[in-house]
């Protein structure tokens, strides 16, 4: 659906020209959810906002279906924009409308006839849960609420792709978790495209189906979400996961067995264990100590799932002998384990 083609984009900045993406190459398919994560200032929101050329990018090409969007003149590409809806952080709703009257909007804009607005905000209203708050005034309902409101304007005129701007950040857990299944439930019932961005690790996991690591203006790390979070590459998609995965070991419990495997000298090692699938099943470390001359002490482990794919972590201090180590280590690879030693 979209592709960009080697896309950068820089600002004048007061210290010179400040770069916020570089050479980024990407496709995102129809129908599904593409989340792009990144810490501040990673280039998040200049990457969603050249998807519908709100941003005009210094280099490379944003391609919509195979059409070349830099090229269009204005009023193809205000058509093109029209089938673009967008959400936002805070909303950016009207305060002296209606809730209705907020989703009528880009219908009205784009000369509906009034009796056929009239019945799309009903089917909207009803699509997103709000038949109730309809005649309310966004003052008068949560950021929740504020939040379902942006979405049904966005997707009033029926778009072919939702551009999500950091949409639950400002809202509470639960209602976060809501607007998510909201989101996953259009993505599914309309076969409705959806790129989002996000800081949030949580959000990916909720509803991505792919997801793109971005660092400095860089893709560091893309692909489908059950692999990077089952095999991440990059120490930054590490560091995002452990927000949500808590593999952190607790810093007493490390100190303990730290010393326990330093007193082993080279017969002990410390490792983390990076499961996925039927590994997670498996009595991986029952079996290891009974192939091998090598004990195994279980310091911490999780378990979770994502998309449907079972994944964990175990860290574990080792005792054997350099050679039973190498055979264990071995022997988990075949097995689909991924081996981190940890520092003792
Ligand atoms: N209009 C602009 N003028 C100058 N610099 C800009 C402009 N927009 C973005 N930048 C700079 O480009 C870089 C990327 O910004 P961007 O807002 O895309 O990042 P982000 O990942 O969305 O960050 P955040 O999560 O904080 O919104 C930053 O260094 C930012 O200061």
């Amino acid at each position: 659906m979209f592709r960009l083609q080697g896309v950068g984009k820089t600002f004048p900045g007061k210290h010179g020209t400040v770069t916020a993406l570089d050479g980024i190459d990407l496709d995102i398919r129809e129908g599904e959810v593409f989340g792009v994560i990144g810490r501040s200032g990673a280039g998040k929101s200049t990457l969603l906002r050249v998807l519908n050329l709100l941003e005009r990018p210094s280099a490379g090409s944003v391609l919509l279906d195979g059409e070349e969007l830099t090229a269009l003149p204005a009023p193809a590409l205000r058509a093109v924009r029209r089938r673009i809806g967008m959400i936002f952080q805070h909303f950016n709703l009207l305060a002296s409308r209606t809730v209705a009257d907020n989703i009528a909007l880009p219908l009205e804009l784009a000369g509906v006839p009034r009796a056929r607005v009239s019945a799309r905000v009903d089917e909207l209203l009803e699509l997103v849960g709000l038949t109730a708050q309809r005649d309310r005034y966004p003052a008068q309902i949560s950021g929740g609420q504020k939040q379902r409101v942006g979405i049904a304007r966005a997707l009033a005129n029926e778009p072919r792709v939702l551009l999500c701007d950091e949409a639950t950040s400002a809202l509470d857990p639960e209602t976060t978790q809501s607007i998510l299944e909201l989101l996953a439930d259009i993505n599914r019932r309309l076969n409705l495209t959806i790129v989002l961005i996000t800081h949030q690790m949580q959000v990916i996991k909720a509803v991505a189906h792919r997801v793109a690591v971005l660092e400095d203006g860089r893709i560091v790390e893309a692909g489908d979400v059950a692999d990077v979070f089952t095999a991440p590459r990059e120490t930054l998609t590490r560091t995002l996961l452990r927000e949500v995965i808590g593999d952190d070991i607790p810093p007493g419990v490390h100190e303990r067995v730290a010393a326990l495997a330093r007193g082993w000298g080279s017969r002990g090692a410390l490792w983390r264990l990076s499961l996925r699938g039927e590994a997670v099943d498996a009595p991986l470390l029952a079996e290891l100590s009974s192939l091998f001359s090598v004990r195994a002490h279980l310091l911490h482990g999780y378990i979770d799932e994502v998309r449907g794919v079972p994944f964990g972590s175990l860290v574990a201090a080792l005792h054997g002998s350099e050679a039973d180590l190498a055979d264990a280590a071995a022997w988990l690879t075949t097995r689909g384990v991924r081996i981190e030693e940890i520092a003792a």
